[in-house]
C-alpha cells in the first residue's frame, strides 16, 4: 500500500480546505450506505436500497491540512448501473465496496473497476479496494489474501471493514484522504509549488484539477 507523506500545504492566502470527489461503486446491499453513516455520522442502521445517488460531506482533519471529502453514494441494484458512470465522472477517489460474504460482490467490484479504467487515465483516480462486513467472518466467501492479492496486481488500496462495527471505517476515508493530499501536493510541486485543488468544478468533470 502506498504511504501518505510529502504534503504541500495550501497558500497563506487560502483557508479553505481541499475539496474531493470521493465515489462509492459496488454490488447491491455490499454496505457502501452503511460506510458512509457510520463515517459521516457515526450511525450505524438499517438503510433502504439507496435510488440513483445518495450525497455526504465531511471535513477530514489532517493535521497541518484538512479535506472536504464529497461523497457519492450509488445505487448497487443492476437496474441503476447504466446510470451509474453520470456519478463517478470527475470523481478524484472511488472505492469499489464488496461484501466479503458474497463472491459475486467481490466480481462484481473487478468490473466496476474495468468502468473506471475507461473513464479515467492510468493514476488520475485514487482506487481503494475495500471488503465489507468482516464481522460475519463465519460466512466469508472472499479471503483477505484474495482481496489484497487482486488489490496489488491492480496498484489498488486495499482494507477489510465492518461498517456495523466500526472497524476500520474512519481508516478507510483516512487513508483516502492522504493519498489526495498527498497527490494535490506532489501537483502542486509541479506546477511551481502552487497549491492544488481537487474540485467539483468544471475542471475536476473533465478529470483535471484546478489550481489555486
Ligand atoms: N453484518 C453486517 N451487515 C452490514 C454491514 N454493512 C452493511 N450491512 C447491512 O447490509 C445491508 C445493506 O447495506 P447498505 O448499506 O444498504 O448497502 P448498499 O451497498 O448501500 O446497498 P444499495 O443501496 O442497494 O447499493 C443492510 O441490511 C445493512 O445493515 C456490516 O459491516 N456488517
Amino acid at each position: 500500500m502506498a504511504q501518505a507523506g510529502g504534503l504541500q500545504q495550501p497558500s497563506a492566502a487560502s483557508s479553505q480546505p481541499y475539496v474531493c470527489k470521493l465515489v462509492l461503486l459496488g454490488s447491491g446491499s455490499v454496505g457502501k450506505s452503511s460506510l458512509a453513516l457510520r463515517y459521516v455520522k457515526q450511525d450505524f442502521r438499517n438503510v433502504l436500497p439507496t435510488v440513483g445517488c445518495a450525497f455526504f460531506t465531511k471535513v477530514v482533519d489532517l493535521g497541518a491540512s484538512s479535506l472536504k471529502l464529497e461523497i457519492w453514494d450509488t445505487a448497487g441494484q443492476e437496474k441503476y448501473h447504466s446510470v451509474c458512470h453520470l456519478y463517478f465522472r470527475g470523481a478524484n477517489a472511488a472505492l469499489l465496496v464488496y461484501d466479503i460474504t458474497q463472491e459475486d460482490s467481490f466480481h462484481k467490484a473487478q468490473q466496476w473497476l474495468e468502468d473506471l479504467e475507461k473513464e479515467f487515465s492510468p493514476g488520475e483516480v485514487i482506487v481503494m479496494l475495500v471488503g465489507n462486513k468482516t464481522d460475519l467472518g463465519e460466512e466469508r466467501e472472499v479471503t483477505f489474501q484474495e482481496g489484497k492479492e487482486f488489490a496489488e496486481s491492480r496498484s489498488l488500496l486495499f482494507m477489510e471493514t465492518s461498517a456495523k462495527l466500526n472497524y476500520q471505517v474512519s481508516e478507510v476515508f483516512g487513508t483516502v484522504a492522504r493519498e489526495l493530499l498527498k497527490k494535490a501536493g506532489d501537483q502542486g510541486s509541479r506546477q511551481g509549488g502552487e497549491a492544488v485543488v481537487l474540485t467539483q468544478g468544471p475542471a475536476a468533470r473533465q478529470g483535471k484539477c484546478c489550481i489555486r
